[in-house]
């Protein structure tokens, strides 16, 4: 970690925040911010989140689901347990059928929001780290099409790139409601983007 990094990251408000209110990550606050504006998750609900560790969405998601609920998060990266006992953590790769199968097995075969803050290990050489990105956003779109219930929610992490717009055409099918937006928490130079898909229409 470079001295900048690390005076920026002390500097940032949101990582403050995070570190007061006791979450795992600066990120807490996107999910939070998103589900103001679009109301993703209600209570009692089922969520996927893809791309969790160290866990700032699946605690969030934890909160906003209540007793009721359940949150089934993945990651490459070991996720600490939560003390809340409708938490699954799965360590592994989702792009794996063996992890798909996991996940389906335990969200107890669909969920009614799936969420992804996955972002691909970055290379620094844009072209290489757009195809990877847009690799990753397709998984997710493919896990969203076989587990997520008819009227279920989606938001997930994009990097724009040359088949950005082809993506959106086509969850524009797949959702009642597709938008783009970049959450206030997200930082500026970041060329980070969420898409919100509400109202799945299975196929
Ligand atoms: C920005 S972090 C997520 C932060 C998280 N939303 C939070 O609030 O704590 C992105 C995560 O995506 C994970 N990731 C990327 N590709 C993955 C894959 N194929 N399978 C599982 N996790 C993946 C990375 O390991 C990393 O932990």
């Amino acid at each position: 970690m470079s001295d900048s990094w690390q005076h920026e990251r002390k500097n940032d408000p949101y990582y403050k925040k995070a570190k007061q209110e006791d979450y795992r990550s600066r990120a807490s606050y996107k999910l939070k911010q998103l589900n103001k504006k679009f109301k993703l998750i209600k209570s009692g609900n089922t969520v996927v989140d893809l791309g969790a560790a160290p866990g700032g969405w699946s605690q969030v998601a934890l909160e906003i689901v209540g007793e009721e609920g359940l949150v089934v998060g993945v990651d490459l990266n070991r996720i600490r347990r939560f003390p809340e006992e409708n938490f699954y953590g799965i360590r592994g790769d989702f792009t794996t059928k063996e992890v798909q199968d996991k996940i389906i097995e335990l969200c107890g075969g669909k969920t009614q929001v799936l969420i992804s803050d996955a972002s691909p290990s970055l290379t620094g050489i844009k072209n290489l780290d757009q195809l990877r990105s847009i690799d990753l956003i397709n998984v997710v779109i493919e896990i969203a099409n076989i587990i997520l219930e008819e009227k279920g929610n989606l938001a997930m992490k994009v990097f724009q790139g040359p088949e950005y717009k082809q993506m959106l055409n086509q969850l524009k099918k797949q959702f009642r409601q597709v938008k783009t937006t970049k959450p206030p928490s997200s930082r500026k130079k970041s060329s980070e983007m969420y898409v919100v898909g509400l109202g799945f229409r299975p196929k």
